[in-house]
């Protein structure tokens, strides 16, 4: 993986201006953008977020995921600490691109779950590489985290490349009755911890960190 800092700028967005730094994977091409305000280089840990691309989600309004509803809660986290960083990495759709998962989400139209789906296509249910994480949280001078999200396999990946997790911290925002399925499923099979819905989902508990969820059993 080979990572380089290629220019910075301001961004303003409704929630606040952070400061744009892109990034280019000379591996394979990739353009990834870290989003930062505050002073995030004084050593302290620091709230982040790893958001994966979702065009649908992100951009679109798409309701059949937690992704943009996901991505503007952990800026304006950001904005109302008035320090942190969120990474904007390019693997979209778990990492099997764009039009596979429409592909995939046609297989779900007709029944199967996002993990049987991306199966059925001859995918892994999750195909994504977080390695580009360190070396941009690095130029950041971003060594400690406060991680925003749900997955475990999140945390253990970003602390295999290196970066410190102190924290997981809970980003449970936008069920609604198009996703409710879907975030059963990444409960029952991907292991994120989410809370009991209408079908019973059983939630996991994370021993190896500290977790400022609370609510999680
Ligand atoms: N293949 C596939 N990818 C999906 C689907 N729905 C969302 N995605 C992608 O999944 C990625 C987001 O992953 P999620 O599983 O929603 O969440 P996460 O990043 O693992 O966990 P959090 O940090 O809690 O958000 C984005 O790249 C989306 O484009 C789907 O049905 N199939
Ligand atoms: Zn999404």
């Amino acid at each position: 993986m080979s990572i380089t800092f290629i220019a910075s700028s301001k961004l303003p967005t409704p929630f606040g201006v952070f400061t744009m730094s892109g990034f280019e994977d000379s591996a394979n091409g990739k353009e990834h953008v870290a989003l930062s305000m505050g002073d995030v280089a004084d050593g302290e840990p620091v709230l982040a977020r790893a958001h994966s691309e979702c065009l649908t989600g992100d951009a679109l309004f798409s309701m059949r995921c937690d992704c943009g509803y996901q991505l503007e809660e952990a800026l304006r986290a950001v904005a109302e600490a008035g320090r942190g960083v969120v990474l904007y990495l390019r693997q979209e759709g778990r990492g099997i691109g764009l039009l596979n998962k429409i592909r995939a989400y046609h297989l779900q139209d007709q029944g199967a779950d996002t993990v049987e789906a991306n199966e059925q296509l001859g995918f892994g249910a999750d195909m994504r590489d977080y390695s580009m994480c360190r070396p941009m949280l690095d130029h950041l001078g971003i060594h400690a985290i406060r991680l925003m999200t749900n997955n475990p396999r999140k945390v253990k990946a970003l602390s295999e490349a290196g970066v410190e997790v102190v924290e997981r911290v809970s980003l449970q925002v936008g069920r609604n009755p198009h996703n409710d399925g879907y975030l059963n499923t990444k409960a029952s099979k991907l292991g994120h911890y989410l809370p009991q819905s209408a079908n019973g989902i059983v939630t996991h508990q994370d021993d190896d960190i500290a977790d400022s969820t609370g609510e999680q059993s």
